[in-house]
Formats: C-alpha cells, structure tokens, sequence
C-alpha cells in the first residue's frame, strides 16, 4: 500500500487491524486505534483513514445509549453546527455517519490533547504562554460567534492542541445558534463549566457568556485553579452571583485588569471581543511567534527583552 506522501508515515501498529469500521455514504474504511477517553455518551477513539492514512479523532456513540428523541436530536444539533464552521481555532469537522449499532462523528485529530492535561503537568503557565493561547482563544471565539453561535461551554478541556501548538476550540454540545439580534437565550441543556451569573439566574443570556468562560480559562491557566472554585458546586454559585473572587500577588496588572473585565458581574459591561485585543493584557508583554511541544511538561524561558 502506498504510504501517503504528504504525512509522515503513520504508525499503523498502533491501529487495530481487527477492528474496522466503513462509512458506506463515502466509501471509507477506518481502522479504529487507541482509546482517547470519554465525553458525554461517547467513546472518542482514534481512526485511521485508510484512503489517505490520515488520523482522526472518532467520537462513537452507541444507538442504545441515545434511544430517546431528544438525545439524538442533540447529537444532530452539535453535527450541524460543527459542520458549518471552518476556522484555524476551531477543530475541523471531518464526517457524520451511522451503521446498525452506532453513530461516528469523525473530527480533526489534536495530538497534544487539551489545556487540562498541559496545566496537570505545569500547574500554571508563563504570561507570555497565556497571551499566546489567549490570542488564540479570541479569534477561534470571534469566529464563532461571527456565525452567530454560542458556544457556552468554553473551558480548558474543550481547548485542544494539536502538534504544532495550536489551540483548537472543541465540543458544541451545548452550542446554539443566535436567530435575530439582541435574542437571549434562556437554558441551556446540561451544565456548563464555567457558568455565567445571567446563565445560572436565567435571566437571559447571549454571547457575553462565553466571554465571561474565557476570562475563567485565562485566570485558570495563570493561577492554576478556576477564580470561583470551592469544595462545593452550591458555594461555587454564590461565589459566582457574588463576583467574589481574588488574584494571587504573582499575577500582573495587566492580567488582573482584562480578567476583571471578562468577569464582570454585568454581561453589557464585559469587553466586546472585536476590542479584547487592544487591551494592554496583549501589548504590554512579550508574545511568542510559536510555542515548542516542550511547553506542555516544562515552562519556556523567553528571551529577556530590556525596552529601550
Ligand atoms: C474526539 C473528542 C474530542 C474532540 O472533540 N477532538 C476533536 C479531539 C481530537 N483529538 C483528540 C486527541 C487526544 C489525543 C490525541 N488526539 N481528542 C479529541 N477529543 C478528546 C477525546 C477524549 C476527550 C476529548
């Protein structure tokens, strides 16, 4: 079989040869490879194309887990906004098929897996690191909601990295579509990470949800744990309604001050993301061009840039 050119050769020992599975609708074959770990109803697998040796990400639900209407109906919800966005930020929907006893959703595979595993090991990161992945984040989210929808459970295992580094915003599963104007949206299906006062006081909610989640990610990976985490999911929501959270003394002000206003307790007042990055957050320090897979276990020293 000819080894695809433009990949470097696919380590095929890792696929199992007795586990295939076929996507009639396009004639493609996969090979189904290691475990990748669990969302939701899915078994996420790797998946080995073997028309073009290319690596995907599988989500693979069984029929008997989704029997009921509306679980399916949720499963085709996230397929179809998926399918529509096409971003450098956003993980690259790839195909939708079923077969007797299962649905796949194959995406785009993102080797370093996520944010979650890269603080496991860092337990925080360095400014400029967050300014990078912060960037990132920005245009993936301002793509999104180009598309007028909201993504509503931004968090740090839905932000995936592939090998070069690059963040990949993932999992619209409790994504939804903005129908007219000033629309708010009143539930959400299921509970989101880093949830919004306005979300969790249904008082009505739009895309300054997600900006909210983002200053959440951001104070995350600079302090290594969420600003309103406590031992208790209820204490957690009164510190939220409270706005009661602090920054340890490490933290710069200029973080402190784009933090702050993502967290604004009023959605109006949060930053408009076309403005975020004119902050100061993102042109007042050094911001790395490319970041090294190294990044994920040992923090970078950056040059030292004296201004003058
Ligand atoms: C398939 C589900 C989800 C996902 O949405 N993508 C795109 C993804 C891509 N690569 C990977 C991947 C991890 C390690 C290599 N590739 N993982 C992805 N995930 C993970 C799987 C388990 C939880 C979330």
């Amino acid at each position: 079989r000819e080894i695809n050119k433009d990949r470097e050769n696919v380590n095929i020992s890792n696929f199992d040869p007795n586990y295939i599975i076929y996507d009639s609708s396009t004639d493609t074959t996969y090979l189904r490879g290691r475990l990748l770990g669990k969302g939701g109803f899915a078994r996420c697998y790797e998946l080995l194309d073997l028309n073009t040796d290319k690596v995907y990400a599988g989500k693979i639900i069984a029929k008997s887990r989704i029997a009921k209407p509306h679980q399916k109906q949720k499963i085709l919800r996230e397929v179809e906004l998926q399918k529509e966005l096409k971003h450098k930020h956003v993980v690259e929907f790839h195909s939708y098929f079923e077969d007797e006893e299962n649905v796949y959703i194959v995406l785009e595979n993102c080797n370093r897996k996520s944010l979650v595993h890269m603080l496991k090991h860092r337990k925080t990161l360095t400014e400029p690191e967050v300014r990078y992945f912060m960037t990132q984040l920005v245009e993936g989210i301002r793509y999104i909601h180009s598309c007028n929808i909201i993504h509503r459970d931004l968090k740090l295992g839905n932000m995936l990295l592939n090998d070069d580094m690059q963040l990949k915003i993932a999992d619209f599963g409790l994504a939804t579509r903005v129908e007219y104007e000033g629309e708010k949206k009143m539930t959400v299906c299921g509970t989101p990470n880093y949830i919004a006062p306005e979300v969790l006081q249904k008082r009505g909610h739009s895309f300054e949800a997600d900006v909210w989640a983002m200053g959440c990610v951001m104070y995350a990976l600079l302090v290594g744990h969420p600003p309103f985490e406590t031992a208790t999911l209820k204490e957690t929501y009164v510190r939220i309604t409270g706005n009661s959270f602090s920054f340890p003394d490490y933290v710069s002000l200029s973080s402190r001050n784009f933090i702050k206003k993502c967290l604004a307790h009023e959605p109006e007042l949060r930053p408009k993301l076309d403005e975020v990055l004119q902050d100061e957050f993102f042109s007042s320090g050094h911001m790395p061009s490319f970041l090294s897979v190294s990044c994920c276990t040992n923090a970078p020293r950056f040059p030292v840039y004296t201004k003058f």
